[in-house]
């Protein structure tokens, strides 16, 4: 009999809809929210399975779930099917208006970094041929243009910005030196390799919108033998922090408005308000608990489109300060290193010790906050994994365990967290 039930334990994964929001408890159950899609790989009982949500494993109670119909699954196919998952519609649609591109050239610290790389290359620019991938208004072209004297620069721009950018190039006497291709990138067809791929490809998180896959393919197809790819290398920081202002914003004001008992609503505000990251982001230098580390780096010459479906990171950080443990912080910097062999690199850094960017910083909050002491140490890792359907989002997931210093050695409080970005 048991053999039987254990074949009927693993029988092959099922697709199941969450009839409502589950708050999981303890660090083996999954929370997730009504409607959500989670495949059930064994029935260990009749009350809890052990499933995974958008690939993260955990166990669900058997009774907030509804087999997916063979209808649903049908509907569903054509969905996905119909649906782009690069969404390119709605993306590159965002960047045929001016907002985002005001956001990014307003940016100073961003824009004049570019600047000051393409000035501190000039000499080395001389008669080179540049591709600027994305090139939006056109700015890094028209800086290559009035700074140093390329042969050509190819800026090539997939949205209808590409009409006006072709304008900007005229306006600024620049049609000599740049010319404007509109197309997807991994689409465009160039005359030539080019000497100069450059590109201002990232996301929040670094990563988010996936855009750096579109420079991959290009440095692949058009970056000639020993060409240089601006950045030449990307890092995310990571650093554990408190984030008493927003807690306090967020979970804390349910304890008593206007003297009131709100509380039961804190699992709700954990639901909607700590489940996924929170963009934008401003971490006070005082906020980082332990020294910020590099978890991530992303060499731009080796890195394969491939290796973007899961990178991983390892950290272990020793806390500096006493406080409170809210969650993570990360962000990033890129390097542009010098045409001239042994020049200075170029370095674009949107951590809290650098100007603010447009990108912030990504904080990542726990669901419950930790108090620490200087001496503890917080160990664990991150995987971004990339979304297989959506294929501009990824999730994040943070692994830790906490060693006290001054509890008994077995006093290990540890746990994990996924952020869907955002799908
Ligand atoms: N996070 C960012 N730096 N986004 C900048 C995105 C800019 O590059 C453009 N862009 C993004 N991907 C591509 C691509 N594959 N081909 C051409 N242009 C692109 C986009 O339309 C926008 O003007």
């Amino acid at each position: 009999m048991e053999a039987e039930k254990e074949d009927e334990d693993e029988a092959s994964p099922e697709e199941y809809v969450a009839l409502s929001d589950f708050i999981g408890g303890g660090s083996d159950q999954l929370s997730f929210s009504s409607g959500d899609r989670l495949v059930v790989h064994s029935k260990p009982s009749a009350e809890w399975w052990w499933a995974a949500l958008q690939g993260v494993p955990g166990y669900v109670p058997a009774s907030y779930l509804r087999l997916v119909t063979a209808e649903e699954e049908e509907e569903e196919e054509e969905d996905v099917s119909s649906e782009d998952p690069w969404q390119d519609e709605e993306y590159f649609g965002s960047y045929g208006t001016l907002r985002l591109h005001l956001e990014m050239l307003s940016d100073k610290s961003r824009t004049e970094t570019y600047r000051q790389v393409i000035l501190s290359n000039s000499a080395s620019l001389k008669n080179k041929v540049v591709m600027d991938l994305g090139c939006g208004t056109g700015i890094i072209s028209l800086f290559c243009a009035q700074l140093a004297q390329p042969s050509v620069v190819y800026a090539v721009e997939a949205s209808s910005m590409a009409d006006y950018t072709r304008q900007l190039v005229k306006q600024n006497g620049c049609e000599e030196v740049v010319t404007v291709l509109q197309g997807r990138a991994e689409e465009i067809e160039l005359p030539e390799q080019v000497d100069v791929l450059v590109s201002e490809w990232m996301g929040n998180c670094l990563l988010f919108e996936f855009m750096v896959e579109s420079v991959l393919q290009a440095r692949d197809r058009w970056l000639r033998d020993g060409g240089v790819m601006w950045p030449s290398s990307a890092a995310l920081t990571l650093v554990p922090c408190q984030a008493d202002s927003y807690y306090t914003e967020k979970m804390a004001f349910w304890e008593r408005p206007y003297g009131l008992d709100f509380t039961p609503l804190q699992p709700l505000a954990q639901q909607e308000f700590f489940t996924k990251p929170k963009f934008s982001h401003l971490i006070e230098p005082d906020d980082c608990l332990t020294t910020p580390c590099d978890v991530i780096c992303l060499d731009m010459y080796t890195l394969q489109v491939r290796d973007l479906e899961e990178m991983k990171g390892q950290f272990h950080f020793c806390v500096e300060k006493s406080g409170v443990f809210h969650g993570f912080t990360a962000w990033f910097t890129v390097h542009f290193e010098s045409l001239e062999a042994g020049g200075a690199a170029v370095e674009l850094n949107t951590g809290p010790d650098s100007e603010p960017t447009h990108w912030k910083q990504t904080l990542f909050m726990l669901d419950r906050p930790v108090s620490v002491c200087a001496g503890d140490s917080i160990s664990g890792s991150i995987v971004l994994h990339r979304n297989p359907v959506w294929r501009r989002h990824m999730t994040v997931t943070l692994q830790w365990s906490i060693n006290s210093s001054t509890e008994d050695t077995d006093n290990c409080q540890a746990g994990t967290k996924s952020f869907p970005m955002w799908r």
